[in-house]
């Protein structure tokens, strides 16, 4: 019963959290970059709970929805318009920008921010190409800016638990990890729109972008490695452009001491059965094989909602385990990915260390890896932004 409680709990706070602080008289103030679906889970409900962040600015090209987007989450300021986005970065208002642009504007959006002397917060995947994540590092760093891609599944207690007993050693080495994070068609026709950015090539789109990015992660992460090689990649186009998005990927790694790594994303799997009858279910898993036992990581891109770990050692009582809160570090149970991320950024921006922190140059090596599935899967890289220029 207090399961179900806490559970309804977490579901309500996503919504409106249940404490919310007066805001401290030098807050951040945040803007963000397009009026997108993404903005509210991401920064704007979590910005409710922490006394340090404002969202002040939000920038859409269309102005009826800016004052729209403004006017539901209480938004101070907008800019819209034709440059809309590059006057919200060069508003000297703004500390800091939310990017939350179809992923082929990440790259243009977080440099004009950048140069602008803004701190960055800027969505998965960090931009198209490995070369783009290397400027924006080299920039950041230069202006002594904070840049974080939102990979906000690791700041959340239970994936630091579930690498916490990898890293202990109890179960030995790894030895083989797996992880999916796929939707069923029917999730999908909701999910996404008819012609989303998810499927556009030239904005970056693609199962591997965008779902993919997140089992991939999870290999890197609980691994504490990168992949040495991509040994097998295999796509499925999708209807929208076949040969250049897919729809999804499967893809078998080989890590460092021989660890062998798996991943599969789809965006809208189909059902299954006679006549197509029975819908799949969500697959969003990690599973961990080490030398004496495995760990399962059910729900690891979402774990605030609902997660378990599931700890089976080859000899030895099988152990559930749940991880809302750490036990000594910031948050509360209902906190989200999100509002861990956001509290690890702003500690950041502050100069203090961070809970958890995801190095900008662990994107550039996240962003090599998915050019290398994509080579192996024979369809191209994504398109580098016309705003790029090579430094040679
Ligand atoms: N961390 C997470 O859990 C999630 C992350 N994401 C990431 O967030 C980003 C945005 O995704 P999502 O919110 O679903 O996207 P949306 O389609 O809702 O929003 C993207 C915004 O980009 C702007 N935009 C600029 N140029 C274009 C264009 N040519 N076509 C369409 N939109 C354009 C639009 O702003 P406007 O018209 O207002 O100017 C739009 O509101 C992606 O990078 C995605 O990977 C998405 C979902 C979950
Ligand atoms: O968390 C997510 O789930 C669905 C995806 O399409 C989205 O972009 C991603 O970040």
């Amino acid at each position: 019963m207090s399961g179900l409680l806490s559970l309804v709990k977490r579901i309500r706070s996503l919504q409106s959290p249940p404490a919310v602080p007066a805001k401290e008289p030098n807050a951040l103030r945040f803007g963000i970059l397009g009026a997108a679906r993404i903005g509210p889970n991401a920064l704007i409900i979590p910005a409710k709970s922490h006394p340090d962040v404002v969202v002040y600015a939000v920038a859409s090209r269309d102005h009826a929805k800016a004052e729209a987007y403004a006017k539901e989450h209480s938004i101070e300021k907008i800019h819209s318009g034709p440059n809309c986005y590059q006057d919200l970065v060069n508003d000297p208002s703004v500390d800091a920008v939310y990017n939350a642009l179809p992923n082929g504007l990440h790259f243009e959006w977080t440099m004009r921010a950048l140069e602008q002397g803004k701190h960055v917060l800027v969505e998965k995947p960090i931009a198209d190409t490995a070369a783009e994540v290397e400027q924006m590092v080299e920039l950041a760093t230069s202006k002594g800016l904070v840049l974080l891609e939102a990979v906000h599944f690791i700041f959340h207690p239970a994936a630091q638990r579930v690498k916490e007993i990898v890293d202990s050693g109890e179960l030995g080495s790894i030895k083989r990890v797996r992880s999916e994070f796929a939707m069923p068609s029917i999730v999908s026709k909701n999910a996404f729109l008819k012609d989303d950015v998810r499927f556009n090539y030239d904005l970056g789109g693609g199962a591997s972008m965008d779902m993919g990015v997140y089992p991939l992660l999870a290999l890197r992460y609980f691994t504490s490695s990168d992949p040495v090689n991509v040994t097998k990649a295999t796509a499925i186009g999708h209807a929208a452009d076949p040969a250049r998005v897919d729809r999804a990927m499967y893809a078998q790694f080989q890590f460092p001491s021989s660890v062998e790594g798996e991943t599969f994303c789809d965006f809208s799997m189909p059902n299954w059965g006679p006549f197509g009858l029975f819908p799949r279910m969500i697959k969003w898993d990690v599973v961990i094989e080490c030398e004496r036992g495995t760990v399962e990581f059910f729900n690891f891109p979402m774990p605030h909602m609902y997660h378990s770990i599931t700890v089976k050692p080859h000899s030895g009582q099988k152990r559930v385990e749940k991880s809302y809160k750490f036990k000594s570090g910031p948050g509360e149970e209902w906190w989200s990915t999100y509002r861990h991320q956001l509290q690890a950024f702003v500690d950041k921006i502050r100069g203090r260390t961070p809970q958890a922190w995801y190095e900008p140059e662990a994107s550039i090596r996240q962003i090599q890896c998915v050019e290398k599935i994509y080579a192996a899967a024979d369809m191209p890289s994504r398109p580098v932004s016309s705003y790029f220029r090579s430094s040679a």
